[in-house]
């Protein structure tokens, strides 16, 4: 049988990355997924306001729901404070052990946890298992229906506090149309839409940035 695009990935990213060097991972993936294959990586173009965003934020603890192959994972854990922390989330077994190997490349397992499972059942447990009181941030990347219970979940569990970003992927293609008009309409929200392109092509894209206020 063949390879997956996963698998391909992390061959592009060996044959043309440095080892322990961030930036060169995150190159290696664009280049292969702009010009070889398309992939559902958060990408370049909604890369840089990530970055912007995150940079603002410094965040000690952040989350992400849905790593694929941990491109942003790197793109964030790269970014953060030394005794910083991510944790994301990745029900896929096969993708998230394509993601450990493409982190760990990049040198940033020590800043990473990667914990399989869904991000339903495993919210609930991150005080109890992880020590969290709260995230700072949180980068919402995982199948889209899930953005608005996922979101009232880290609420109900208490782990959103003042301040707490949200940064939301796709929120035009494919589209969280829920997830707009949950956090727009939301007096405990203050919400502001980045415009960019669906990752590696011309078609509109963007960010929903919302922050915690209560
Ligand atoms: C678009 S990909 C993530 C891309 C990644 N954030 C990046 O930019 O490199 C979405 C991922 O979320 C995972 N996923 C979807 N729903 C999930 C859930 N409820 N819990 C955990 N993982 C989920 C999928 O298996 C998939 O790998
Ligand atoms: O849903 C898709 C999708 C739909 C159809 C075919 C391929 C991918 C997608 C597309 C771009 C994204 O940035 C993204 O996060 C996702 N996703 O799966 O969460
Ligand atoms: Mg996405």
């Amino acid at each position: 049988t063949g390879s997956s695009r996963p698998q391909r990935m992390l061959k592009a990213v060996q044959k043309n990355a440095t080892k322990g060097d961030p930036k060169s991972v995150i190159s290696a993936i664009d280049y292969y997924c702009r010009h070889k294959e398309w992939a559902m990586n958060v990408g370049d173009d909604k890369g840089l306001i990530l970055d912007s965003v995150l940079t603002e934020v410094n965040p000690s603890t952040a989350l992400e729901l849905g790593t694929y192959c941990g491109y942003s994972s790197v793109r964030i854990a790269r970014l953060l404070s030394p005794d910083s922390k991510l944790i994301t989330i990745e029900f896929n077994p096969a993708f998230a052990a394509i993601a450990r190997q493409i982190i760990a490349y990049a040198g940033l397992q020590d800043k990473v946890i990667l914990v399989e499972g869904a991000s339903g059942d495993l919210i609930p447990k991150m005080k109890e298992r992880f020590g969290i009181k709260s995230f700072d941030f949180v980068f919402l990347d995982h199948w889209k229906d899930r953005y608005v219970p996922d979101t009232k979940l880290l609420e109900d569990c208490g782990l959103l506090k003042k301040g707490t970003v949200l940064l939301a992927d796709n929120v035009i293609c494919p589209g969280a149309p829920e997830y707009l008009k949950y956090v727009r309409n939301n007096p405990r929200y203050e919400s502001r839409y980045y415009p960019s392109n669906l990752e590696y092509t011309k078609v509109e894209d963007g960010l929903e940035k919302s922050v915690f206020l209560e």
